[in-house]
């Protein structure tokens, strides 16, 4: 069932060693057919390098069952589940522990919108969540991880779509996108701009941040009208 979804998720999963942004096992993407409300996601721990379509795992978006694959699915995937529910419009989930993305995540900080480079994918800064608390963690971590990337949307009036991505104190960037390959590129793109943002800190403490209009000007030259419909950042 779906084969032309596991076949999509399995390259996509392929690209994150491709492009640097995992190491050994970790990382794992998803994509969903929303129609069937089934999405099809990495299973848990397998290699890379030994990761085969046939092995990609089909879990139901409502009960979060397993309705086909004999490996158990990412660690993860209560967390895509969340995104998938509360996010509409994503077709698919990339979590990554990217070093640069990951290393504002442990610091708390956001990823700031310095630069056209940062425009071209998101609007505005990459937000930083809270922490989860004692009870989060020790009740259902996964879980808890997606619903507070959404409280963080919810709080700060950010429109998923205007910026595909965000950094889970403590842990690592999620990012988001219309298709597997996209939402890869996204991470990507994040890491590298994370590390971009680290040289322009450590050059000056002063505030880089570009003005809104040349944010909208460059954001809306790539991603036509619905730019202006994010939330201003300032
Ligand atoms: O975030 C983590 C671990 O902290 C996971 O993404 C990573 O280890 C990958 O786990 P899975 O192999 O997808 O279960």
């Amino acid at each position: 069932m779906l084969e032309s979804l596991k076949q999509e998720v399995y390259e996509a999963n392929l690209l994150l060693p491709k492009y640097g942004i995992v190491t050994f096992t970790w990382g794992n993407v998803s994509g969903i057919d929303r129609e069937r409300g089934i999405f099809a996601i990495k299973p848990s721990g397998v290699p890379y390098e030994t990761l085969r379509p046939e092995d990609i795992v089909l879990v139901d978006l409502e009960t979060g069952k397993v309705v086909e694959g004999e490996l158990n699915p990412s660690s993860d995937t209560p967390t895509h589940r969340v995104l998938y529910e509360e996010f509409p419009t994503l077709g698919a989930v990339v979590h990554t522990h990217s070093p640069w993305a990951v290393s504002f995540a442990e610091a708390g900080l956001p990823i700031e919108a310095m630069g056209t480079t940062h425009a071209d994918s998101f609007y505005g800064d990459v937000p930083v969540t809270d922490a989860l608390t004692r009870e989060e963690i020790e009740s259902a971590y996964e879980e808890n991880t997606g619903k507070v990337i959404v409280r963080t949307f919810s709080k700060l009036g950010l429109d998923p779509d205007a910026v595909p991505a965000v950094l889970v104190r403590q842990h690592g960037p999620f990012t988001w996108g219309p298709t597997p390959k996209k939402a890869v590129e996204n991470a990507k793109v994040l890491d590298v701009v994370a590390e971009m943002n680290y040289h322009a800190l450590q050059l000056t403490r002063a505030d880089c941040r570009v003005p809104q209009y040349l944010l909208d000007k460059h954001y809306y030259r790539k991603h036509g009208a619905h730019a202006y419909y994010g939330q201003a950042q300032r």
